[in-house]
């Protein structure tokens, strides 16, 4: 029996979206990893089912590249949010706020957590300047936006070798839940990045890593909020005060409909 997908994007990070509402999918890691597969399956990044939830509108599960299921995807909240109305989401990383403003879709994401065990780390380790370092790239902050994310800033991003360093970082025994990489500049006032996604490895924009880089500027007076990020494949702004919601807008994108046949991946 053939199942109904969404292919969808948020800045060139693509997702096929499942709604699993009404009829159920048994998601699988092997599953979700077939499918994400660029040659053999839909292709995605990341692959998302949506299930019924009793506290917020829709209950969003994300499975990663590599077919590991995770707590957080901010440029798939976008989607969701555009793709089903709703206002709000139930996930892993908490609950999200989401509406429209135009073109562009706005979702809230729960205070940021900076403790080391939130985050989490294996050991006790001051968050907003890890005692860490990998070739060029020194004590970063590490913080949990929903999902494990650390910031580096560096004169440029952009001659940065992330293809290399971003698996060492990611899988480095101190992050028991591997991490995020985000490597950042602050030109300007506003935000250059690129993220090397745990599960995933480099995506052309990554919104929870827009967020966590967001927050790690303004916590450290490196720029103002709101705040521009710019990633490869477009711009978010992010809004954030300590103590506060994580504010995060920008496009997504409903790219084809499609139909596909669950069993003949199993
Ligand atoms: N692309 C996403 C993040 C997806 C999950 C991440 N790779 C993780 O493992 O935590 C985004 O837009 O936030």
């Amino acid at each position: 029996m053939t199942r109904q997908f969404h292919k969808m994007h948020g800045l060139g990070n693509d997702f096929v979206v499942i709604d699993a509402r009404e009829q159920p999918v048994t998601m699988t890691p092997a599953l979700a990893k077939a499918l994400a597969d660029r040659h053999l399956g839909i292709g995605c990044d990341q692959l998302i089912l949506l299930e019924p939830s009793t506290t917020a509108d829709v209950k969003m599960r994300i499975w990663n590249h590599d077919g590991g299921e995770v707590e957080s995807c901010g440029n798939a909240s976008r989607c969701v949010v555009a793709l089903t109305g709703a206002k709000s989401l139930e996930t892993g990383g908490g609950k999200v706020e989401g509406g429209t403003f135009g073109a562009e879709v706005e979702v809230s994401l729960p205070p940021p957590h900076f403790a080391w065990d939130e985050v989490p780390l294996t050991y006790p380790m001051d968050t907003a300047r890890l005692p860490l370092a990998w070739g060029p790239l020194e004590h970063p902050m590490a913080l949990s936006v929903g999902n494990p994310h650390l910031v580096f800033f560096v004169d440029d991003e952009r001659t940065i070798e992330l293809t290399s360093l971003g698996p060492s970082i990611e899988h480095d025994p101190a992050f028991p839940e591997r991490i995020n990489v985000n490597v950042a500049s602050v030109r300007d006032g506003d935000i250059h990045l690129r993220t090397w996604e745990r599960g995933s490895g480099l995506t052309l924009a990554c919104g929870t890593g827009a967020c966590a880089t967001a927050v790690a500027a303004i916590a450290q007076k490196k720029t103002n909020s709101p705040v521009k990020v710019h990633m490869r494949g477009g711009v978010l702004t992010v809004t954030w005060a300590p103590g506060d919601p994580i504010r995060m807008r920008g496009t997504a994108t409903h790219v084809f409909t499609g139909e596909i046949d669950l069993a003949a991946f199993a």
